[in-house]
């Protein structure tokens, strides 16, 4: 008895210990992503897209350094694109993420379109130029971005996509499926087991857009996976990719078997 009781408390002992070292070794991977100050420069072919009539060049930035006229672009892009799925929840939505907007945790991608010879012939030079010097340039150039993130679900580290947003004169030209495999490529590059994001379930294009072009799957953290009744009342769905099997098994999984 005895003994049995011994062995059982150091078994706890041991289990605690263990999962506090996770813990601590997921922590260390979300402030090892989150210390690097421009993940673009990673992937030098990711800075320029060149396609079907578009000229872009890519920027990073983050959520407390950004310029006045930067924050009002993404507040008058958002309203455009979004209103419409977010119908009369928007009001209450649009006050939310004004807040996550200027977030430190916030990491941005802008997507500029080209407008001069020089940078044309050094991209990554002229990236770097103006996220060192704060020169973003002129925000009427810009022609959308992602707001992505270096967070902990279910415990496993991902980067979560908080939004994606393009202007209409960018979208159907292989734009955002180019951003989201640069955002997957960060995200394998700096350890994580899932790329996640939440869309509307209005936003039909979206959601058409993220599952059967990009293949993601509704996670088993989705409301509609969690409790159908709950689901069914929610306006939104959270979807993700993931990278190995640990984060298979906690944000992927039974997926063969739902409805
Ligand atoms: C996490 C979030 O941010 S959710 C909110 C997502 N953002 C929005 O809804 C804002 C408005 N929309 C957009 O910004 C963009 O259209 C995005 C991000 C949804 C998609 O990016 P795009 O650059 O337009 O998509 P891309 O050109 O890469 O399209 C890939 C495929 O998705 C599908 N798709 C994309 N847009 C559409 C559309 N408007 N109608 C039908 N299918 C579409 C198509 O299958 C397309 O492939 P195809 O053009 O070869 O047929």
């Amino acid at each position: 008895m005895e003994t049995k009781r011994f062995s059982t408390s150091k078994e706890k002992r041991i289990r605690r210990k263990e999962v506090l070292e996770k813990k601590k070794a997921i922590d260390e991977i979300i402030k090892k992503a989150s210390s690097v100050k421009d993940h673009l420069l990673s992937f030098p072919p990711f800075c320029h897209y060149e396609r079907n009539g578009l000229s872009v060049y890519l920027e990073s930035g983050i959520g407390d350094q950004l310029p006045s006229p930067i924050k009002k672009y993404i507040q008058n892009l958002l309203k455009a694109n979004m209103e419409g799925p977010y119908g009369s929840e928007w009001q209450m939505e649009e006050k939310v993420k004004r807040r996550e907007m200027v977030s430190p945790e916030a990491r941005y991608i802008f997507v500029r379109q080209s407008t001069n010879a020089a940078s044309d012939e050094n991209p990554l030079a002229k990236n770097e130029e103006r996220l060192y010097t704060g020169q973003t340039g002129d925000q009427n150039h810009l022609v959308g971005f992602v707001h992505y993130r270096f967070i902990v679900e279910e415990d496993i580290p991902v980067v979560y996509v908080y939004e994606l947003q393009l202007e209409a004169c960018a979208q159907r030209k292989g734009l955002g499926k180019f951003l989201m495999q640069l955002i997957e490529l960060i995200a394998h590059k700096n350890r994580m087991g899932a790329v996640m994001l939440t869309v509307q379930k209005a936003n039909v294009l979206a959601m058409n857009f993220y599952t059967t072009k990009l293949r993601y799957t509704i996670s088993t953290i989705s409301p509609s996976r969690v409790d159908p009744l709950i689901g069914a009342e929610k306006s939104y769905e959270i979807l993700c990719k993931t990278f190995d099997s640990e984060a298979k098994a906690k944000l992927e999984e039974k997926q063969q078997d739902d409805g």
